[in-house]
């Protein structure tokens, strides 16, 4: 898999870097959230979050499920404003009228999500589905040119022949068709930056790897910048060129990949990648591609009250006593790695290859997972 560009974190002296087309710096977002009883809290979703997105370069967030990786995304996408910090499209800080970005950036920069049952209309066609962002963003008019512009876009997804699809409603359409029709629709506005939410997480296993190739493609023929959120670490492996990993509203661990799978920097890391399978199956074996979930490793602290210190200090063979009452600084390792964890600053950071320190599965507390999505507001 090869890379049209080479971005910040690459290592010196291979390319000019390219300047990110899009960027979360340092940024937090806080929802407040009531309980059943009224109680009030604030939920610290995401914490000092700070992500480049470059042309033609795919990051992938990995992280279990409530580590932040959703509301890191709808961060980029502009659907929540950051209750601190600045996300920046091609340098500039993106600016909110009345709480809403200008609608020029959601052409630029694409959110898919999930679901792809959800994300279409199922009242319209597929047609309809893909000439509304044509007339809405680019005032395509007539017959002949939406035609023309409908097919090309299936074609790019590899929807052929394109008769057998243009005019099937969403529910006449299999799972990852239909996700390749969202796909259609994304890059109908000419995006230049796509965010995919667990694009293939709801996709039948056989079809994930065609998915994955389709993403490839569309960042290597069209130099799309693309992040894949996931929880697992093996897509990510299979597609991506740098990893952030996620824990708990913050980013422990960054880098390119190959280095952050060979060698993990953070604890945290490092059980995500040996609970993922073996490399040397790879994409020949479909199935164990898709099946180190970051979900089987155990609950994630409350991101209401997290621990103080690192957060991932009770799951941590590691855990000295500063862990468990300072935040432990971004160390950076040169080439473009990066990891949080003061075993870097204390000189310990050569025991994160020895083994037997397994990072437990349930060897912290089990906190409530912080969620009461009926009684929310935006902070
Ligand atoms: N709108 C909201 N209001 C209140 N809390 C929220 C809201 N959205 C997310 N959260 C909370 O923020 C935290 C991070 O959630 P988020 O969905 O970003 O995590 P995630 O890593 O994407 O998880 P998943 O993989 O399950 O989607 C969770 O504790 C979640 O309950």
């Amino acid at each position: 898999m090869t890379a049209t560009t080479v971005p910040a974190t690459s290592a010196p002296g291979t390319t000019v870097p390219e300047a990110p087309v899009l960027e979360a710096v340092d940024v937090t977002k806080h929802f407040a959230v009531r309980s059943a009883v009224g109680a009030r809290s604030v939920v610290r979703a995401v914490e000092g979050g700070t992500l480049a997105l470059h042309r033609g370069r795919v990051v992938a967030l990995v992280g279990e499920s409530g580590s932040g990786k959703t509301t890191l995304a709808r961060l980029l996408a502009g659907f929540y404003a950051p209750t601190s910090g600045e996300i920046r499209l091609e340098g500039t800080p993106v600016r909110r009228r009345r709480g809403r970005v200008e609608r020029g950036y959601h052409r630029d920069v694409q959110l898919i999500f999930q679901d792809p049952f959800g994300s279409l209309n199922p009242l319209h066609r597929v047609r309809h589905n893909l000439e509304r962002p044509l007339r809405l963003h680019h005032a395509v008019r007539g017959r002949a040119e939406l035609d023309r512009r409908v097919r090309e876009l299936l074609e790019r997804v590899a929807l052929t022949p394109v008769e057998q699809y243009v005019d099937k409603f969403p529910h006449e359409l299999s799972g990852g068709q239909r996700q390749r029709v969202v796909i259609a629709r994304a890059l109908a506005v000419e995006p230049k930056v796509l965010l995919g939410d667990e694009p293939i997480s709801m996709l039948d296993v056989s079809i994930r790897l065609e998915m994955l190739n389709l993403l490839d493609r569309l960042r290597s023929e069209d130099g799309l910048a693309l992040l894949y959120i996931t929880h697992d670490i093996a897509s990510a492996r299979y597609l991506c060129d740098d990893i952030v990993v996620m824990y708990a509203g913050e980013m422990v661990e960054g880098g390119p990949k190959e280095q952050v799978i060979a060698a993990p920097q953070h604890p945290y890391t490092r059980l995500l990648v040996e609970s993922s399978p073996d490399p040397g199956r790879g994409a020949r074996d479909r199935e164990a591609l898709f099946d180190a979930d970051a979900d089987s490793l155990g609950e994630p602290p409350s991101l209401i009250d997290p621990p103080a210190g690192c957060r991932f200090h009770p799951r941590c063979p590691f855990a000295m006593d500063v862990c468990r009452t300072q935040a432990p600084p971004r160390t950076d390792l040169g080439g473009g790695r990066w990891a949080r964890c003061w075993l870097h600053p204390e000189g310990r950071a050569g025991e994160l290859d020895r083994p037997g320190t397994d990072a437990g599965t349930d060897a912290g507390p089990v906190a409530e997972h912080a969620t009461d999505r009926t009684t929310q507001e935006n902070q």
